[in-house]
């Protein structure tokens, strides 16, 4: 486990609400400044958080009240993730990776929402695995509810001895690998977050143009995660810590430090899931040339789509373009229903955009069209976001199964026809930059772009029919426009770090 930097606690990571945006813009800028670089989540946070998000996939399954609790798991082989997992009702997620994976397991590294129970470890162990990572809450055999059901307790606890004793005599690594975020992490995604395209274009929709839903979401997102993967109590965190064999850590700094990397990351999974919200009638819809599509390429249900396209916010976070992050995520649907908790769906690949593997920070120009000498600028080298989902996939796309792609903006005129020619049957993105050429760059071709359902986030053409009928020139992909605010949205999308 990462310990806190020198100096003690990190700077203002545990703020809730906006508050003093001016000012954490102002701490994002100095800390630009000084080390060249946008705060980013290491690959093992990433991991962990992916973990905990993939806890919550939206399930058909009637959650029942249970001793054992649901749990997420990213698979990664070589550092890149090469499966993404929820429990479902008869089976653990440990149980659905030696199912998937089999012996493909050896030498993988898995990060589990919750320490696996001994059914799950002692198999995962005996396929060679490399490392178990888990989040050190409640473990996926609850140790909670203690006076409700002792007896379900005591088992928990006779597991939680196994799994140690399991542990002690295996090859693989099974720890803790949470990592302190760098300085402003929480506030740059916060920032971010705020100023992402959805939330403008909701804000947009908006009598006075304000973005407190945003606030109101988080916060209440904030709640919630709080309640599923901390444990309010120190005394009973410390005792579970105790029995999970993490005795190491109930000693301060080291307890205190371990709550406030949860604490953090949970503020970044909340941040980041709010920026995606569940607010009116917006959601991914077909854009307007698309809408008499055939009924058997439907939308996959909002609360999935909006679950994905998370997923590939987070990714962005891995950016290595300080100005413009970009996620992108493919999953695809069996034709039926399989045993994980995903339901029919499995993951393919996702990425971020960056430069060539194992190019050094100084290797290549970084800087945006707005640099007068085109040589010295970014576009000619960095892989998008797409570009390194498809180069990295671990499964292949199937031209008989529905495939999709999550990306967090439009896709430009390089990736539309890559996406197109791997046979991806469904694209869902933003579409701000839709329709704009900018000096090295272009985003023309996604409008045009036929043969693949394109869904885009905007109000529910429901809706949109309404505003049409009051004024039919008043509106672009479902959003009441006016021109100046157009504009407005198009400066503020990003958090402007260009002016190097
Ligand atoms: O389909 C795409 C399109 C772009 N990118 C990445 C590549 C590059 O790193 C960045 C370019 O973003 P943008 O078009 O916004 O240009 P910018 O110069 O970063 O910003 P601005 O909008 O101010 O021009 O996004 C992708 O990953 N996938």
């Amino acid at each position: 486990m990462g310990v806190v930097p020198p100096g003690g606690r990190r700077h203002g990571t545990a703020r809730h609400g906006t508050g003093t945006a001016r000012h954490s813009l102002i701490n994002i800028y100095l800390f630009f400044f000084k080390t060249g670089q946008m705060p980013r989540l290491s690959k093992v946070n990433l991991f962990t958080l992916l973990s905990l998000w993939m806890e919550l996939f939206p399930s058909a399954e009637q959650q029942k009240k249970s001793q054992v609790k649901k749990s997420g798991l990213v698979v990664v082989k070589n550092m890149k993730i090469i499966g993404l997992h929820c429990s479902s009702t008869d089976l653990h997620a440990g149980q659905i990776a030696l199912i998937k994976h089999g012996s493909r397991l050896k030498n993988c590294d898995l990060y589990f929402s919750r320490k696996p129970c001994s059914t799950c470890l002692k198999m995962i162990v005996n396929a060679g695995v490399n490392r178990i990572s888990y989040w050190p809450a409640d473990p996926e055999i609850s140790l909670q509810n203690e006076v409700s059901n002792p007896t379900s307790t005591e088992d928990a606890k006779l597991d939680a001895k196994a799994v140690e004793r399991l542990k002690s005599n295996s090859r693989a690594r099974v720890c803790v690998l949470l990592q302190p975020l760098v300085c402003y992490m929480v506030q740059f995604i916060e920032e971010t977050s705020t100023k992402f395209d959805f939330i403008q274009k909701i804000a947009k929709s908006q009598p006075d143009y304000n973005t407190d839903f945003y606030t109101a979401c988080r916060q209440e997102r904030i709640k919630e995660y709080e309640s599923l993967f901390l444990i309010s109590n120190e005394e009973i965190h410390k005792q579970i810590l105790m029995t999970i064999g993490l005795e190491n850590l109930c000693e301060n700094p080291y307890f205190s430090n371990l709550r406030q990397n949860m604490k953090d990351l949970v503020l970044v999974l909340a941040s980041v899931a709010a920026s995606v919200p569940v607010f009116g009638c917006f959601g991914f819809y077909r854009s307007g040339s698309q809408r008499t599509a055939e009924a058997d390429d439907q939308c996959l249900p909002q609360d999935v789509a909006r679950h994905c396209m998370i997923q590939a916010r987070l990714l962005a976070y891995r950016t290595e373009d300080h100005k413009t992050g970009v996620g992108a995520i493919i999953w695809a649907e069996e034709k039926s229903r399989g045993c994980d908790g995903t339901g029919a769906m499995y993951f393919i690949g996702c990425g971020y955009n960056a430069f060539p593997v194992g190019s050094e920070y100084a290797d290549f120009p970084h800087m945006d069209d707005k640099q007068k000498d085109r040589e010295i600028r970014k576009f000619r080298y960095i892989i998008h976001a797409e570009q390194n989902a498809l180069t990295f996939r671990c499964r292949e796309i199937k031209p008989d199964e529905r495939s999709m792609i999550f990306v967090t903006k439009c896709p430009c005129d390089e990736c539309v026809p890559l996406i197109k020619g791997a046979g991806i049957k469904q694209i869902y993105a933003g579409d701000v930059d839709a329709g704009k050429k900018k000096a090295d760059i272009s985003y023309m071709k996604f409008g045009e772009l036929e043969g693949v359902s394109k869904f885009t986030w905007q109000l529910s053409p429901l809706q949109t029919n309404a505003l049409e009928f009051h004024d039919p020139t008043a509106r672009e992909n479902g959003v009441q426009k006016t021109k100046s605010l157009d504009d407005q949205q198009h400066q503020s999308k990003k958090l402007c770090l260009g002016h190097y």
